[in-house]
């Protein structure tokens, strides 16, 4: 084929690349769909365990439903002594997302229904891994710091549940809920680059582990996932002095940012591929950051937050993303920085699980096509 003739979409740019009645994205609108529900209005109402049923069965749970999901959520709670033995043999220098996607991995090898992709086994798997993950993503934080494992309570909800393995403290109920808001938001965006990672190698007919592993791989990068955790090294460069008014921090925060963009840099937590005007879930979010910010009493946050926002907004006019509210709002609640990208698999664990599902259900492999740029036909 002549080059002149072929449009290359670097990036799958604005391609649509099939269905999904899982969620829907509208940027012209700024709102986001959980199977036809507003994520604020789940953020307000649900916990994240009713969430995460909506994503993989279509609706709300009952009462019924829910008690029998929670009982096996609890259940699955505690670390696998298989999966603590192959975390201890991890070196602590290296990064959490890669003791997530070994756990995910070693999760997958022990299932009992590893090689079952029928849609119950499916199910199955989805629900052991959500209520897998919280230990492994825990643990991990508490070893780097010296810390032994704290065992799962089965009389605390998920999100609180997660807190008291992270921190061996009954968390406060204020800071309960902002974390489960984070869970709920950060659960499912369309088709991402991590979950359309995990639909192609569910599109191979291969298991739902193994599209989970490599989903976390996508995940871990900075232009993705790892932005949470980058906000954050922008905060620590900029410097938080906790002595510091919100004006002063905002002051500091707005000089680093025009600096940072006089040379060309690009700042994490700002931007995004899809909503071009804000991103649906940051108000929620800001509102969440704004309740820890009080209840810790930390202004110089927000002054921080503020600055390099408006800063990025006269300069680009370009918005924050979910991750630059989530990053300082793990902070404030106690979470190391590199355990940030972790949290985000914690939750996203339910949006990859629903699409492999949806994956397999309606499947076609996965496999565009290139245009060669090479050097032309020659002999050896
Ligand atoms: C949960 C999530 O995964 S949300 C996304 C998290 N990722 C980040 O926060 C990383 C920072 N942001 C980015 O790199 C980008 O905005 C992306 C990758 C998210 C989306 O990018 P794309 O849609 O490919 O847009 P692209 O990167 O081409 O940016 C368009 C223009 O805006 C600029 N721009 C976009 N984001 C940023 C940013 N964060 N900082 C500075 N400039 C930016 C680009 O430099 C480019 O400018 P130019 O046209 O002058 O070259
Ligand atoms: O949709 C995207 O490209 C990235 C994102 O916001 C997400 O995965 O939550």
């Amino acid at each position: 084929m002549n080059t002149a003739t072929v449009e290359i979409r670097k990036g799958l740019a604005g391609v649509v690349v099939d269905y999904t009645a899982i969620s829907k994205v509208n940027p012209d609108t700024n709102s986001l769909l959980y199977r036809g529900y507003p994520v604020q209005e789940l953020a307000a109402k649900c916990s994240f365990e009713e969430v995460a049923y909506l994503l993989w069965h279509g609706e709300l749970p009952t009462q019924e439903e829910l008690e029998q999901f929670r009982a096996a959520e609890r259940a699955g709670r505690a670390l696998d002594p298989s999966v603590k033995a192959v975390i201890d043999a991890l070196p602590t220098t290296g990064h959490p997302m890669d003791v997530c996607r070994t756990a995910a991995s070693v999760l997958g090898a022990r299932h009992p229904l590893a090689e079952d992709s029928s849609p119950e086994a499916n199910l199955t798997k989805a629900k052991d891994l959500f209520a897998a993950f919280p230990a492994v993503v825990a643990y991990d934080q508490r070893r780097r710091r010296g810390q032994a494992l704290v065992e799962p309570r089965d009389d605390l909800g998920y999100s609180a549940n997660f807190l008291w393995m992270t921190f061996g403290e009954e968390p406060v109920e204020e800071v309960v809920e902002a974390f489960d808001v984070s869970m709920i938001l950060y659960a499912e965006h369309s088709f991402n680059a991590s979950t359309f990672t995990a639909r192609v190698v569910t599109s191979t007919l291969s298991d739902l582990h193994s599209a989970v592993t490599a989903a976390i791989g996508a995940l871990k990068g900075p232009l993705h996932g790892g932005a949470n955790e980058a906000v954050m090294h922008t905060f620590e460069e900029i410097g938080i002095r906790t002595e510091e008014s919100l004006d002063e921090a905002a002051g500091r925060a707005k000089t680093w940012m025009e600096h940072a963009l006089a040379q060309k840099k690009k700042v994490m937590g700002f931007g995004h591929r899809v909503y071009k005007h804000g991103d649906s879930r940051v108000p929620t979010m800001k509102a969440a950051l704004d309740k820890m910010i009080a209840h810790y009493g930390r202004p110089e946050i927000l002054g921080l937050y503020n600055g390099l926002e408006q800063a990025m907004d006269e300069a680009k006019a370009i918005k924050p993303n979910l991750d630059y509210p989530a990053g300082p709002t793990y902070h404030l609640m106690g979470f190391d920085t590199p355990t940030f990208t972790p949290l985000f698999v914690a939750s996203r664990i339910t949006g990859w699980t629903a699409h492999i599902m949806e994956q397999t259900a309606s499947n076609s492999l996965i496999r565009p096509l290139s245009e060669y740029n090479g050097v032309e036909q020659r002999s050896v």
